[in-house]
């Protein structure tokens, strides 16, 4: 595992303390790294209206995506969960969206359990915008 990979994995438990999560109490931190060398953060922000919630995966990647970047590199996923943390189905979808298919997930947790998956691992046969046509 790289410098970068740790570094990007520091940014996500950062930002995990910024999860708004009054309802299930339980912080997720996400750190996406652009090719520019950016990174992007995001934490879960859940809603009394439950459904609305946003996992911090997909806040990471649509302030990325709002801020214009289109290529990129590595992410991280932090959560105080048993095994490296899973995302939900809905994240995944959205990753498969923007991210190539060899594009590495560094899943983690707390005590630093680390199980780096490729997009087409986390989500293989995925619709895809190709789909469409
Ligand atoms: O990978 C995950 C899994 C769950 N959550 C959030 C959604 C909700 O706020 C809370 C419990 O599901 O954790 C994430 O942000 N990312
Ligand atoms: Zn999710």
């Amino acid at each position: 595992m790289g410098m970068s990979t740790n570094t990007l994995i520091d940014e996500a438990k950062k930002i995990r303390d910024k999860a708004y999560v009054p309802y299930s109490k339980f912080p997720v931190g996400a750190a996406l790294l652009t090719k520019s060398g950016k990174v992007y953060t995001g934490c879960n922000i859940e809603n009394a209206a439950y459904p609305v919630t946003c996992c911090a995966e997909r806040v990471a990647i649509f302030k990325a995506i709002a801020d214009g970047e289109k290529e990129f590199v590595e992410m991280a996923v932090i959560a105080d969960t048993e095994r490296p943390v899973p995302p939900c189905g809905s994240c995944r979808q959205v990753m498969s969206e923007f991210f190539r298919s060899d594009m590495i997930i560094h899943l983690t947790n707390l005590t630093k359990d680390v199980k780096s998956i490729k997009m087409e691992e986390l989500l293989p046969f995925s619709f895809q915008p190709t789909d469409l046509q």
